[in-house]
């Protein structure tokens, strides 16, 4: 740990010289040696929480709540017993949690491991050596190593400049500011001097000294990272948790009164009803969701190289019914090329040369596609200034100024500065000095280019007098236009079948770009996207199939969310209002997604329920990220949504069969509690089957869902879960009351009562877990808008066989069992198994139908 950040005040040579550093970096030997005492730069060395603040965290969670709130009630009844099952459960409840996040905890780092970040030092192999810039782990910076910094970059330590162009950075870990704040080594204060490790590179190219790492940055001093905002499994999951906190919270007033109407019971009842509620929680849903999570994650990281940051960020993955993506290297290939034909010679000229000074100042960092394009391209033309000139200024490109500037120095005109700026036509020409006629018929040629699917830039020139004071977009008006620069990017190949197959699978792609709407347009078309009959260039709400960045300007957030939802195209977009569109959809009840690779995408990545970014994105795009592709296509965004489908759709099975089966035994008890004279069930029986089936259902996590679950987002949907678990669970109560029938002809007494339930209790808890599997023969998918095809039918997976065979065995041969009698259960005469054989038939049998009633409901067109 290390913390020099007071002597970021000194002059440029002080702080080297206090660094024991150079401008040139440190040699291999010293950064070695330094990293020995200064240790890793792990810039947030949170130590994982303690299973103290871990259990504090998990008795937040609404059922612990309704659990401990009725455990309260059952002590001030001093009904002690009661009470302190409950207390046990709430234990149990909160150290499963406990431990299930600590899992997660652990898989996430581990798969975070695995998306290594890195940053440029400047190093030398020896004293003697000349300095080379490489990539080195982020956690080897050490102080007084010489950091070159770029768009999209995270920046790694707390950092001097030395040297800066254009140079801003996102400091909103930080200070919370969202613009992007101007830093540069003449600064008046540390402030602008000084970059603080987090903080991303929004535009421009610095160099700059480490002066802390590790715990000794600003980042590690202001501890905890603001809060994410609540994504679409948290929505799910609370939704889900209060549906079921309401049944448990009309349990008990349903019980005491049909008690006190029925029997003429009065308070004594409460601690039974208390039980009842409690008898609703799904125990198990932390350890099935960590391991369905961890299950998939592990899976995708192995099998397709995605790695999931945020583990219920597979759930929203899975649950996404709308993609925003960007458009360069997702729908096109990314490698621009110039098209000479199609634009200005003169203009390819002046664009390149205005390339040749970026690259010469930035040391090839921070150059985007087109630049790389322009410096590509093999010149036909001599260059349009005299050699001997010089770059003295840069503006550099950001995307929302859609433009580049460099200011050139010409020794053929001292006193003078030539400024040559490049950018969106729209942007140059508004910058122009030029009458209408002539504005408008480059705007006109403009838009035919791009209709043709050709990226295009206008390239202008100006001279200013030669001043002391650096230029600044101020300085941007007046130009001379020299025409346009064309270039193509040709549509990636497979983007036009991972379109289809997303959309096939409810997954609607909405194309967000800062690129010109007929460019954009062009590429959407060649895709198979239908953007409707309307022409881009109409800003009418009828052909609202596309929408620019100034159209979004004029509306308000509720327009916006309802023209969001139609709208397929969004050019001309800041990540300003990348970020607005993807908010306004969530606005609109919507899942979205958000896949992009660069700085400008960054607002977006952060809004949207789920980003994903390329491994080869920038730096601070993966960071923002709650998933990391192995390549930046639409084919692998496809797999991770079927990865979370599935682990949805397995969580989604265990709640529907864990609470439908709950409310059937909360029925019979409730029926049961009410006609006999004796308990229906005991404390020990009613554990040991709440064993049975807890450990029983654990196997859905590794459960295979029917093909049904992939073709639509699985959402959990806490109406649908609600109908599911009211139907199946009264279902379920039907069989417990026929077998209560038939246990009063067949059998006498207390014992055989309690036997006879606790057999057929398992027997049906068996068949709902086959039969009310996500996309099974049966299951249909309720609660997670997934549905199953008439006639689908999938091979249940080796553990699911195994504890549903196990489930079925031990409901028989228990009561057989040396175990029978410190359960208080006995044998049965063999003339109930018959009759139970009938009654599970007709149960069967009634579930097939029901669930293929739901089925075709669902299918019909
Ligand atoms: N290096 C550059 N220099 C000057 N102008 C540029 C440069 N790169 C892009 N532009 C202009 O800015 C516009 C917006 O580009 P930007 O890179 O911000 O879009 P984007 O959102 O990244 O696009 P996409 O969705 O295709 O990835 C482009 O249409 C182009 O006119």
């Amino acid at each position: 740990m290390v913390r020099v950040n007071e002597r970021a005040g000194a002059s440029v040579v002080g702080v080297l010289r206090g660094l024991g550093s150079r401008p040139r970096g440190l040699t291999e030997g010293e950064a070695a040696e330094r990293l020995a005492w200064a240790g890793e730069n792990v810039v947030r060395p949170l130590p994982a929480p303690g299973w103290a603040p871990r259990l504090l965290r998990a008795a937040r969670d609404p059922f612990t709540g309704v659990l401990f709130g009725l455990g309260v009630v059952s002590a001030l009844d001093r009904a002690w017993g009661t009470a302190g099952v409950i207390l046990v459960l709430v234990g149990v409840s909160c150290v499963l949690r406990a431990w299930g996040e600590m899992r997660a905890d652990r898989a996430a780092a581990a798969l975070g491991r695995l998306v290594p970040s890195t940053a440029t030092v400047r190093r030398r192999a020896t004293e003697s050596c000349a300095p080379l810039a490489r990539e080195v782990p982020v956690e080897e910076i050490v102080p007084g190593d010489v950091v070159q910094l770029a768009p999209g970059d995270v920046v790694p330590a707390d950092v001097r400049l030395l040297r800066s162009r254009g140079f801003t950075v996102h400091q909103a870990a930080l200070t919370g500011e969202s613009a992007p704040v101007p830093k540069s080594p003449d600064a008046a204060d540390d402030d602008g001097r000084l970059c603080f490790a987090g903080s991303d590179v929004a535009s421009g190219t610095a160099s700059g000294v480490v002066t802390a790492t590790g715990a000794g940055t600003v980042l590690a001093a202001t501890g905890e990272p603001p809060r994410r905002r609540t994504t679409a499994f948290g929505r799910a999951v609370n939704g889900v948790s209060w549906t079921l906190v309401r049944i448990m919270a009309l349990a008990v007033p349903v019980v005491l009164a049909v008690n006190a109407a029925v029997r003429g019971r009065g308070w004594e009842t409460l601690p039974f009803a208390v039980a009842v509620a409690v008898g609703l929680t799904p125990e198990m849903l932390p350890v099935v969701v960590t391991a369905a999570f961890v299950r998939g994650a592990r899976d995708l990281a192995h099998d397709d190289g995605v790695i999931v940051k945020r583990l219920p960020a597979l759930h929203d993955l899975g649950a996404m019914d709308v993609l925003c993506t960007d458009k360069t290297g997702t729908l096109t290939c990314g490698t621009l090329v110039v098209d000479a034909a199609a634009g200005d010679r003169d203009a390819v000229a002046w664009a390149a040369l205005g390339s040749r000074w970026l690259l010469d100042g930035s040391d090839g960092l921070g150059l985007d596609a087109v630049d790389e394009a322009l410096l590509a391209h093999p010149s036909d033309v001599p260059e349009p200034l005299s050699p001997g000139h010089s770059c003295v200024d840069v503006l550099p490109f950001t995307p929302a100024r859609r433009l580049s500037t460099v200011v050139l120095a010409r020794p053929d005109r001292p006193g003078t500065r030539m400024l040559v700026v490049k950018g969106a036509v729209e942007d140059v020409l508004a910058r122009c000095a030029v009458d209408e006629p002539e504005r408008e018929a480059l705007r006109r040629r403009a838009d035919a280019l791009a209709g043709g699917g050709l990226r295009v830039l206008a390239v202008a020139t100006a001279e200013r007098p030669s001043r002391g004071r650096p230029f600044t977009s101020a300085d941007e008006r007046g130009l001379t236009p020299h025409g346009l620069v064309a270039l193509r990017d040709e549509t990636a190949p497979g983007a036009r079948a991972a379109l289809a197959a997303l959309t096939a699978a409810g997954v609607e792609v909405k194309v967000l770009t800062g690129d010109h709407p007929g460019t954009a347009a062009r590429v959407c078309r060649d895709l198979g996207l239908d953007l409707g009959p309307g022409a881009w260039d109409v800003p009418d709400a009828a052909c609202a199939r596309v929408l620019t960045g100034d159209r979004v300007d004029t509306l308000d957030d509720e327009a916006l969310a309802e023209l969001a939802s139609r709208a397929i195209l969004f050019a001309r977009c800041t990540p300003a209002h990348k970020a607005r569109v993807v908010d306004a959809l969530r606005r609109a009840g919507r899942v979205a997604g958000y896949l992009g690779d660069g700085v400008n995408d960054l607002p977006a990545l952060r809004a949207a329920d789920v980003g994903v970014s390329p491994r080869d994105g920038a730096d601070a795009a993966r960071a923002a990220a709650d998933v990391v592709l192995a390549a930046k296509d639409l084919t692998s965004i496809g797999t991770a949504v079927a990865a979370g489908r599935r682990a949805t759709g397995n969580i989604a099975t265990y709640l529907r069969v864990a609470v439908s089966s709950n409310l059937g035994n909360v029925i019979s008890m409730l029926v049961a509690g009410v006609l006999l004279p004796f308990l229906p069930m005991l404390p020990a029986q009613v554990l040991a089957q709440n064993l049975c089936f807890d450990a029983a259902q654990l196997a859905f996590a590794y459960d295979r869902p029917g093909p049904s679950v992939l073709r639509r987002p699985a959402r959990l949907r806490p109406e649908a879960f609600t109908r599911f678990v009211t139907l199946y669970g009264v279902f379920n109560a039907a069989a417990d009351l026929a077998t209560f029938g038939v246990l009063a002809v067949v059998a006498s007494g207390e014992r055989a009562f309690h036997a006879g339930w606790f057999t057929e209790n398992l027997i049906t808890q068996a068949m709902i877990m086959v039969m009310l599997r996500s996309g099974s023969a049966w299951g249909t998918g309720a609660g997670t808008g997934g549905g199953t095809g008439p006639g689908e039918r999938t091979a249940l997976p080796r553990p699911l066989r195994i504890a549903v065979a196990a489930l079925a065995a031990i409901g028989l041969l228990l009561p057989l069992s040396p175990l029978a009698a410190p359960l208080r259960l006995r044998a049965l005469p063999p003339l109930y198994y018959g009759l139970l054989a009938v009654v599970l038939a007709a149960y069967g049998a009634g579930l097939a139908l029901a669930c293929r009633h739901r089925s075709r409901r669902r299918h019909a067109p």
